[in-house]
């Protein structure tokens, strides 16, 4: 045993030492949200190890019921649902739950409330489970309002207010990525200490990118002829076959938002889940999916667009609302909001 590699890891930077850090700039702080992210924290390693022993432990395949979505849920799904709704209320710091997996939002009991509202998709990529590729756990934090008790509406606001966001991503290594609203910063588990280890420090995203990544299999069903439909056709044609002699973007589509998403954050380039004919508001869930992910692609330099504005400035009206999605590097998301204001200009 290398002792003296050893004694060198003390000073490795924990999450947990990470976010006392991040509380201690803030004399106010009472400390909740720190406690309420190491819930979440005990969440993603639990979720972690049952999902790498997922094969052996029989919780490969389907759980018999359907969700809100209309989605046939995967038994990791109920799990990992399960294990978030008990770690978030045992914090003792939240107080609504919105999880992808439960038509209602979840009021957590009086005695065990606290000043946090927490939204969350407990398993990220489910049509992935089966074959081992990687998946995630994606959640967003916002405060409760003032003199709140807990309702609804205080999730039912834009994803600018959220006070915190990140993703745990269970691949080849397990890795979460975290904001608190300054800056975005990637732990890896290291399974033999149990510990999250800062590993990528203030995450930024390339300004460009050469990635591109969408569901093309979707192509026959992008919404003809909206704006949308062209918007979509031209940015891949561009990237296919680009007119200005740069060399064509790739293309790299793994269907888990989390995967794809921790790639471009890390490589830079494109995540685009457009509205469609089968999704007319886009596939993917706002207040779970979208929010959390355009807040740490802001925090890292990136911008995420709906085709109409800014995604966190959208305002949800349902817990369980969809929006088409365009985040990634700032100047990719340029070049689609760029196209969208031609084809309103074309319009007028
Ligand atoms: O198979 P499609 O239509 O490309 O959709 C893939 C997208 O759906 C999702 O799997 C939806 O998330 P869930 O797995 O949490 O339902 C995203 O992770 C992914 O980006
Ligand atoms: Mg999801
Ligand atoms: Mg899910």
């Amino acid at each position: 045993m290398d002792h003296a590699a050893d004694a060198q890891r003390t000073d490795l930077m924990t999450i947990t030492r990470y976010v006392l850090n991040e509380q201690s700039k803030h004399p106010e702080a009472r400390g909740d949200l720190t406690i309420l992210l190491s819930h979440i924290v005990l969440g993603c390693k639990f979720v972690c190890s049952a999902v790498n022993k997922a094969g052996l432990a029989k919780l490969i395949g389907l759980a018999g019921d359907t969700n809100i979505q209309g989605e046939e849920q995967k038994k990791l799904d109920v799990l990992s649902n399960d294990v978030f709704i008990n770690a978030l209320k045992s914090s003792g710091r939240a107080n609504v739950l919105v999880s992808e997996e439960n038509e209602e939002p979840i009021f957590v009991e009086a005695s065990k409330r606290g000043r946090y509202c927490v939204v969350f998709d407990p398993l990220d990529g489910s049509s992935n489970i089966d074959c081992g590729v990687s998946i995630g756990t994606i959640f967003g934090i916002y405060m409760l309002q003032e003199g709140s008790e807990g309702t609804v509406a205080d999730v039912l606001k834009p994803g600018k207010n959220m006070v915190a966001a990140g993703y745990c991503m269970y691949g080849s290594s397990c890795t979460l990525v975290l904001s608190t609203g300054t800056g975005a910063n990637g732990f890896t588990l290291d399974p033999s200490l149990g510990e999250f280890i800062l590993t990528h420090p203030n995450i930024k995203i390339p300004k460009k990118g050469k990635i591109y990544s969408v569901n093309e299999g979707n192509a026959k069903n992008w919404d003809q002829p909206t704006t949308s439909y062209f918007i979509i056709c031209r940015y891949v044609e561009k990237a296919k076959f680009p007119i200005d002699g740069s060399s064509p973007k790739s293309l790299r589509y793994i269907g888990s938002m989390v995967a794809d998403v921790h790639r471009t954050l890390l490589y830079g380039g494109i995540f685009m889940y457009p509205a469609d004919k089968k999704s007319p508001n886009g596939k993917l869930r706002v207040l779970y999916e979208v929010f959390p992910m355009s807040f740490l692609v802001e925090q890292a330099g990136g911008q995420s667009f709906t085709g109409q504005g800014r995604a966190l400035d959208i305002v949800p009206k349902n817990i369980h609302e969809r929006s088409p999605i365009f985040l990634g590097s700032y100047d990719d998301v340029e070049e689609i909001k760029a196209l969208y204001s031609a084809a309103e200009v074309k319009k007028e």
